[in-house]
């Protein structure tokens, strides 16, 4: 197919949400292009774990679609599904199990074989340094291990398209330089990863597109370069979303 007519890894078009009276995400569109290490970036609040619980069939939209690799989330939602892989903020994983238990439930869900199920689990749990974790309640993990072990559960099936909410929170720096090469490699090997952060200088480091959104809108898309101009993704970010002041901390909290 040529490249112009492959369809989008995932397209969102004219996506809306509202939860009471709040506009949550307003007629939002985005494409990210198939092989794109793409982040989301916006202020507390701007929709993004929003946008991207639609993207992936966690929440319905009010209005929209969301197409992966040309399959409509909402009208067929397996076979989506089986493009994805998600690791999303504070969808709750089944912690009673061990950490290699859970990301075996979650490769066999995908209907593949205990074989090829086993092998992939030991290699996940290998590469995110979680071994000697293997056979400990999920429960009883750290934040940035239980983050990992998410991670293991988006990748065994072997997804074309990574959404992942904040991947590298409370992830300590040496696993979240191992986790960085893992979504190098794979994107290298033709996947493609959308990740949301807070981190501008991380984003603007791994990732070749950006999108900044605000109050439900996109406020820029493109290559991150495009998108920072001559500045730094951070100092483009905060002209874009405004509301940097100088503040002065209260009275009360000064010592001298
Ligand atoms: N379940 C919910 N019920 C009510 N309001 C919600 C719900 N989920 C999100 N919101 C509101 O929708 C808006 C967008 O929230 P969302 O979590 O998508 O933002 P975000 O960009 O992911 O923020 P953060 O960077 O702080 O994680 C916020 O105003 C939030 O309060």
């Amino acid at each position: 197919m040529p490249v112009e007519s492959r369809p989008a890894a995932l397209e969102l078009r004219g996506l809306s949400r509202s939860f009471g009276d709040k506009l949550a995400v307003d007629n939002l569109s985005l494409t990210v292009p198939v092989g794109s290490f793409y982040g989301l970036v916006g202020p507390n609040g701007a929709g993004k774990t929003t946008s991207l619980s639609m993207a992936t069939g966690l929440l319905r939209p009010d209005a929209g679609k969301a197409i992966v690799l040309g399959v409509d989330m909402w009208q067929k939602p397996l076979e989506a599904k089986h493009l994805i892989g998600n690791l999303s903020d504070g969808v709750k994983l089944f912690d009673r199990l061990t950490g290699e238990q859970l990301v075996t439930y979650n490769g066999l869900l995908f209907g593949m074989t205990r074989e090829t199920v086993a092998e992939r689990v030991g290699d996940l749990l290998r590469i995110l340094d979680l071994e000697g974790a293997a056979g400990t309640p999920v429960v009883d993990y750290s934040a940035g291990m239980t983050k990992k072990i998410a991670l293991a559960c988006a990748l065994v099936h072997a997804p074309r398209l990574l959404v992942l909410d904040e991947p590298f929170e409370s992830v300590d720096p040496v696993s979240a330089a191992n986790i960085r090469d893992i979504l190098t490699d794979y994107v290298a090997g033709g996947g493609t990863v959308i990740v949301s952060s807070h981190v501008m200088d991380l984003v603007q480091r791994m990732c070749d597109h950006v999108a900044v959104i605000q109050a439900g809108r996109v406020l820029a898309s493109g290559t991150v370069d495009d998108v920072r101009g001559d500045s730094s993704l951070e100092d483009r970010f905060v002209e874009l979303v405004g509301g940097r002041n100088h503040t002065e901390g209260p009275e009360w909290l000064r010592h001298s």
